[in-house]
């Protein structure tokens, strides 16, 4: 199975290109083995880039457990730079299929290639209506969650796959070491959730690291950055429009007013290569 190398910010996937060659019999077992960092090609995961009756690529997601997500921020922008520049689908707007619907894609492109791209990522659900919360307001911004002996403050957001936001005073490995792999399988998320720590700079500016759901922590997330984006003008600390620095590069959200997130970042081809288990 030949499988191409990607990253979106640092947030690392193997991707396999559905349009040459079959589906992977079992991606969810592939994801786990092709994802390990000392045992296969290493990454956060996997990602299929596949035929779509709808769109100009469906993209399918699975997390470095083999869990399969709705949707994948860095992820995408990458589909649509691989899309582009193997020419799959030569445009300058691409529509792919996710887990949270068809979304519309626009690629920068530079000497040829697509260097960065600018996803509509559509609505953010509201999810923190989930939580009981004791805080006013329809739906409510803010809701407590009981995590290791303290309360955090958390706004839950939704672009498709969850998230579960904490404004902090300092983003530091506590924060995403210890307190993260908690948010994740706390018992109000069934299904788990991704969490992220949002350090404020400045209402334009904020700086995020991610314990995500299935991989652990990564270094971004752009459906993450998303709803972290949201999460700040619901509570008052950004603009509508926000650069996220996460530890793998930076990110431009934009929450229009219309309602729809903007997100804009970079996509990179790092190698190819065959991997001999399937
Ligand atoms: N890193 C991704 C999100 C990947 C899926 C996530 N771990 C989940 O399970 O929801 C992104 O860039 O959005």
């Amino acid at each position: 199975m030949r499988f191409t190398k990607m990253h979106g910010a640092g947030n690392d996937y193997v991707y396999v290109d559905c349009f040459a060659q079959s589906m992977p019999d079992n991606p969810p077992e592939l994801a786990r083995v092709i994802s390990d960092r000392h045992k296969g090609v290493g990454g956060d995961g996997l990602i299929l880039i596949c035929p779509s009756e709808r769109a100009d690529a469906r993209m399918r997601m699975f997390n470095a457990d083999g869990s399969e997500a709705e949707m994948c921020g860095n992820g995408i922008r990458c589909v649509a730079k691989y899309v582009y520049d193997h020419e799959i689908a030569r445009k300058e707007t691409l529509e792919i299929e996710t887990g949270a619907g068809v979304l519309s894609v626009g690629v920068i492109v530079e000497n040829g290639l697509v260097e960065q791209v600018r996803v509509n990522m559509g609505e953010p659900i509201l999810e923190s209506a989930r939580i009981p919360t004791t805080l006013p307001g329809d739906p409510p911004v803010k809701a407590p969650l009981e995590v290791g002996g303290r309360t955090l403050d958390v706004t839950c957001v939704s672009m498709g796959n969850p998230h579960c936001i904490t404004f902090v005073d300092e983003v530091n490995d506590e924060w995403v070491h210890g307190i993260g792999p908690q948010v994740e399988v706390h018992p109000a998320f069934p299904n788990r959730v991704n969490a992220e720590f949002i350090q404020i700079v400045s209402p334009s500016e904020m700086i995020m690291r991610v314990w995500e759901r299935g991989s652990g922590e990564t270094q971004a997330c752009g459906t993450g950055a998303c709803a972290s984006a949201v999460a700040g003008v619901l509570n008052g600390l950004t603009e509508r429009k926000v650069l996220c620095h996460l530890p793998g590069g930076d990110l431009t959200l934009e929450w229009a007013e219309s309602g729809e997130v903007y997100m804009t970042g970079p996509a990179a081809e790092v190698f190819t290569g065959e991997w001999p288990g399937v």
